[in-house]
């Protein structure tokens, strides 16, 4: 099954509509966004969630800032996984405590070797974000690239792509790359705010793409 994250979740009722509908992760941005939340804010955001047996990964999203505020962040907050979608290096994700989804950005120009070298030069354990490169901004632009580039990059790798999806492309995504998991954030607001609708919309088509994957497979057997 394709793994969903929701981003640049700021408030209880949304984190807890991701935990009724079975998302794997819910991210909670300490970058600098117009969806930043406290650490004071998240806890009060998780507290429901983690008394919870079956409950999605919470997943803090950083920006450039030290290893010792993120290490630090993760503890008082009770991170799962830590996101870094800045400039992080190797070195910088080995003094990370937690398990790290290491966001590589993207654009036209970028070649898969270049990507795969990229990865492997962070020395990042575990999921792999790709997600556009938007000049300006690290993150949650609501841009897509071009997912053809998928295509060339090692199976292998668990791959969650990010950047533009939408209730209405993500089908087409996963039929087509069977990515590891995908990333939304931008896609399912409206005004500005998540949209309960839209989040039902987004893991609606995911589970629907999921489940053509799975009859194709059937039937190949
Ligand atoms: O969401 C943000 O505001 C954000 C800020 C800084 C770094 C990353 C951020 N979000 C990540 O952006 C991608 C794509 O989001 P979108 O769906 O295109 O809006 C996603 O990985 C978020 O985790």
């Amino acid at each position: 099954m394709t793994r969903i994250k929701i981003c640049g979740i700021t408030d209880v009722e949304t984190a807890s509509l991701c935990m009724r509908l079975g998302v794997d992760f819910i991210g909670l941005v300490f970058a600098d966004s117009r969806r930043r939340i406290t650490p004071e804010q998240a806890v009060e955001l998780t507290r429901t969630i983690l008394t919870q047996a079956k409950r999605p990964k919470i997943a803090g999203v950083f920006v450039n800032e030290t290893a010792g505020k993120v290490n630090h962040t993760a503890e008082a907050c009770h991170l799962d996984v830590i996101q870094l979608s800045g400039d992080e290096d190797g070195d910088y994700c080995g003094r990370i405590t937690r398990p790290i989804i290491r966001a590589t950005r993207i654009d036209q120009t970028s070649a898969a070797e270049e990507i795969q070298c990229r990865i492997a030069a962070t020395g990042a354990r575990d999921i792999h974000l790709i997600d556009r490169h938007s000049p300006g901004s690290f993150g949650g632009s609501g841009q897509k690239f071009d997912w053809a580039i998928l295509e060339n990059l090692s199976p292998a790798l668990k791959i969650m792509v990010a950047g533009g999806l939408t209730p209405e492309n993500v089908e087409e995504l996963i039929l087509r790359y069977h990515p590891w998991g995908v990333d939304v954030s931008s896609g399912v607001e409206s005004h500005g705010r998540k949209d309960p609708a839209k989040i039902m919309a987004f893991i609606r088509a995911v589970r629907q793409a999921d489940a053509k994957l799975k009859g194709v497979t059937n039937a190949a057997r």
